[in-house]
This record gives structure tokens, C-alpha cells and sequence, in this order.
């Protein structure tokens, strides 16, 4: 069941000469990856993880996802970037498209990922009468957005059941040894997981950050991670022409060096709305720095294509298609015949929906291509557990061969803290006395800052 790459839409578009041009930096790439000698090479304990996770720690997370799954109707899941969003997308592509479980097991929400009392507030009284659990995941065990949602849940559950009760009902994934979350987890008694050093965030779901969440919703894990095992092996060498993963990278690096600067992410399913959603992290976070990289963008056909299909057939030509195909769909809905025919739909009798949808996917492709848009194909034999795991190894390792390939640390992201220091100034944060009386410089009474105050006059 392998995770196939299909560039042939794209070679209209790029020469043999520049693809084999690059085919000797991809190597150099997966050496400086492989010998641990390029920048973030502290990060790297996802390139072997597949191979040479924690078996204990693993059998600890299936002991406790039946646990959770025994004493609660849902399990929250508290968590934001790559501490949630791997297990959001494992969980909305595998299971029911309507409930964040598979048919029987405990349901997953998803919460301190925002800062909108809207969104908490109303997940608080759907949970309402429900018994639930608590996985707080934080690397660093200091992200704001979590560690407000944890205080709201924690107070709830001690309220609801005793601090004794809520004890059992609270899971924390974070750091080993280290951080405000592992100190907290260690002083009140808390069940832990551990985030380990060498992963970053975005490289983490494979870690019990995305099991025990994907394990509590029904998921099977040993077989997520039998797929990561497979990819291991499967995009371990570096020859580009046997290496599709590297093919991906290659691919992604000529388009932007010819000016493409946004690729946009397609699936045809909504349960890979959140799959979207975590390549976008993994890429935009491992490239855009030094005022570099490809935008990560992403549609759901055919939805979008009543939505955005018009830039993306005629608007400007700044980007390329990176198509997510599922062969086999995991259901499906033959149409049937109206005598009336009425609508007119009578030709797609006897058709199922899977081929419909397929037949707008290749349509779309071929509009596009002829738009100016390369497409790149993807494609999944079936969804499930095994090929997620796959899937998930093939743009990791993509995703840190193309960073290598334009000379950035595919594994840091200092970009991210600048909003942190503004935010805590603004809020008046002891030790951000600094940054604040230079922000306030910046605000006018209205709060508003002085550039947004002369752009309206
Ligand atoms: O797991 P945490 O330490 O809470 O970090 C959660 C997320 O926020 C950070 O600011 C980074 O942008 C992400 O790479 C990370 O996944």
C-alpha cells in the first residue's frame, strides 16, 4: 500500500536537465541529514523514530488510551501547532466524518488552540453531562494558549469530580524533564508521555503527542506506525530517481527557484481538511525564513473549486498543485436511475460518487495544467492507518530535504516568538517592561497602532 509520487503533469513544466542538476544537492541533503552536520541537527530524533521508538512508553500510551476510554465519553485535547494538529488530522481523515472517533470508542475535541472564549465556551457546554478526560500536550510547557485552556479544564474536572478524581482524568505530554508542564505534572501526580529533545514539534505526531490522542478516538497505532516503518525504509536512500519523497523536495525546490512562490495543497475529501492543516505547519514553519520559502496554501476540491477555482484557473500564475489522492475511497455511493430525470443526471447511473469525484479530480487537473498550474500527484492506495503513517514519514523527510535544499534550519522557528514578546508586553507581563513602553510608543490611545492610524486618514 505504498504512497505513490506522480510528476509527469509537472514535466511540461521543469527540464530532465535541471531535474538531474539537482539531483546531486538532494544527496548532499540526505548526507548533512543522515551525519547529523547541517543546522538543527539537534532535531533529528524523527529521521530513526519509525525504527527505534519507545516500546515501553508505546505500550503505556494503549494502556492509557483504555483507560481514557473506560471513564470517559470524551477526551479533550489540549494542544496547539504541532501538539495538536498531527492527531486532528490522523483522527477527522480515519474516523467518522462527524464525530472525532471510530464507531464505539471515546470522542475527541480539540481545545488551546485559540484564545476565543466563543470556542471554549461552547465546547464547555457540549461537554456538559459528559464524563471526560484531559491530554494536555506542550513541548515547552509554556504556550500560552494551552496552558489558558488547561487552567479552565483543570479547575472544571477538579470541580466536577474531586481532586483526587480529576487526577486520574488529567494526561500531560510534554518535555522529560524540564518546563512548567512537566513541573506541574510531576507536583500534582500526573500521568505523563514525553516529547522527546531531538523532535520538534511539527516532526512530533508519530510521538505519544499523536497517538494517545489517535489511540482514544479508536485508531489502530500499531499500524500507524508500521507505515512510518514502512516509509523509513522506503525514503532512506539518497538517490533521487528511487526516492519519492526526495522526488517531492526536488520537484518543490526547481518550481520555486523558477518563481513559483505558493504551493497549494489539494485533497477531494474533507476528512483531510486537517491534513492540510498540519503540512501547512510543517512546511511553512520548516521554510519561511531568511524571506524565503514556498507559501503553503491548501483547497478542497471540488468545494473550492466554486469558491477559488477562478484565481486558480485565470488569476495570477504564482503557484503549482500538490494534488492529495485517495485511490480507493473508504466508502462509497452508487447513483441511481430517476425515470423522471429531471435533473437531467441519468448518465451518472449506475456510476459511484468515488468515480464522479474522480473523474472532477482529473478533470480539474488537466484545466489547470493547461491554465499554467503544474500539478503534482500524491496519491494513497486507500486511507487508513498504515498509509497515514506513511504518509505523514514521506513529507517529513520531504520537508527537511527541501529546507536543506534552500539553506535554512528546516528545524527551528524563531519567527514564531515575536508575537509571544508583543503579546506579553501588551498584556503587561512582569519583565516585558521594555518591550511595552516601545509598543506604546507605537499606540495611540486608541490603541490603534500609528501606521494603521495613518493608512485610514
Ligand atoms: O508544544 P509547545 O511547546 O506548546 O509548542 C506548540 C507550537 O508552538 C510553537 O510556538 C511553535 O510554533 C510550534 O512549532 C509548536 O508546535
Amino acid at each position: 500500500m505504498p504512497v505513490s509520487f506522480d510528476f509527469t503533469n509537472v514535466l511540461s513544466f521543469i527540464t530532465n536537465s535541471e531535474f538531474e542538476n539537482i539531483s546531486e544537492f538532494v544527496k548532499q541533503a540526505h548526507n548533512q541529514l543522515h551525519q547529523q552536520t547541517g543546522p538543527g541537527s539537534d532535531y533529528l530524533g524523527w529521521i530513526d523514530w519509525p525504527i527505534n521508538y519507545d516500546k515501553e512508553e508505546f505500550l503505556q500510551v494503549k494502556l492509557a488510551a483504555e483507560r481514557i476510554q473506560q471513564q470517559s465519553d470524551a477526551l479533550i485535547v489540549i494542544g496547539i501547532g504541532g501538539s495538536y494538529l498531527g492527531s486532528k488530522a490522523a483522527i477527522e481523515a480515519l474516523s467518522h466524518t462527524f464525530h472525532n472517533q471510530v464507531k464505539g470508542n471515546t470522542e475527541v475535541y480539540f481545545a488551546g488552540h485559540n484564545i476565543s472564549p466563543t470556542y471554549i465556551t461552547h465546547l464547555l457546554q457540549l461537554l456538559e453531562g459528559k464524563d471526560i478526560s484531559i491530554n494536555v500536550i506542550s513541548k515547552s510547557g509554556t504556550t500560552t494558549e494551552p496552558a489558558l485552556a488547561f487552567r479552565i479544564f483543570r479547575t472544571l474536572l477538579e470541580k466536577k469530580y474531586g481532586k483526587e478524581e480529576a487526577r486520574n482524568r488529567i494526561y500531560v505530554t510534554t518535555d522529560r524533564s524540564k518546563g512548567a508542564l512537566r513541573n506541574l505534572a510531576v507536583e500534582e501526580g500526573y500521568e505523563t508521555f514525553v516529547i522527546p529533545d531531538n523532535i520538534g514539534g511539527r516532526y512530533s505526531v508519530l510521538t505519544p503527542v499523536g497517538l494517545l490522542p489517535m489511540a482514544v478516538a479508536g485508531l489502530n497505532i500499531d499500524q500507524v506506525m508500521q507505515g512510518a516503518k514502512a516509509a523509513y525504509h522506503k525514503y532512506n536512500n539518497p538517490v533521487l530517481a528511487t526516492n519519492e519523497s526526495y522526488q517531492y523536495a526536488a520537484v518543490r525546490n526547481i518550481f520555486y527557484n523558477k518563481g513559483k512562490s505558493i504551493e497549494l495543497f489539494v485533497s477531494y475529501e474533507p476528512g483531510l481538511l486537517s491534513t492540510a492543516e498540519w503540512w501547512k505547519q510543517l512546511f511553512g514553519e520548516s521554510e519561511g525564513k531568511d524571506e524565503k520559502g514556498l507559501f503553503p496554501a491548501s483547497v478542497n476540491f471540488s468545494t473550492d473549486l466554486h469558491s477559488m477555482g477562478q484565481y486558480v484557473q485565470e488569476g495570477h500564475r504564482l503557484f503549482f498543485e500538490t494534488v492529495l489522492q485517495v485511490k480507493k475511497p473508504s466508502l462509497d455511493l452508487v447513483i441511481q436511475e430517476d425515470p423522471a430525470n429531471i435533473d437531467g443526471l441519468n448518465f451518472l447511473a449506475g456510476k459511484t460518487m468515488d468515480e464522479v469525484n474522480k473523474k472532477a479530480a482529473l478533470g480539474t487537473s488537466l484545466a489547470h495544467v493547461d491554465g499554467g498550474v503544474p500539478n503534482l500527484v500524491i496519491e494513497l492506495d486507500e486511507l487508513n492507518e498504515f498509509t497515514f503513517g506513511e504518509m505523514i514519514y514521506f513529507f517529513e523527510k520531504a520537508c527537511a530535504i527541501s529546507g536543506t535544499l534552500l539553506g535554512v534550519n528546516p528545524f527551528d522557528q524563531p519567527g514564531v516568538e515575536a508575537y509571544k514578546t508583543n503579546m506579553f508586553a501588551l498584556l503587561g507581563k512582569e519583565g516585558f517592561e521594555k518591550e511595552r513602553e516601545k509598543l506604546e510608543n507605537r499606540l495611540l490611545p486608541s490603541g490603534n497602532s500609528q501606521n494603521d492610524e495613518v493608512k485610514i486618514q
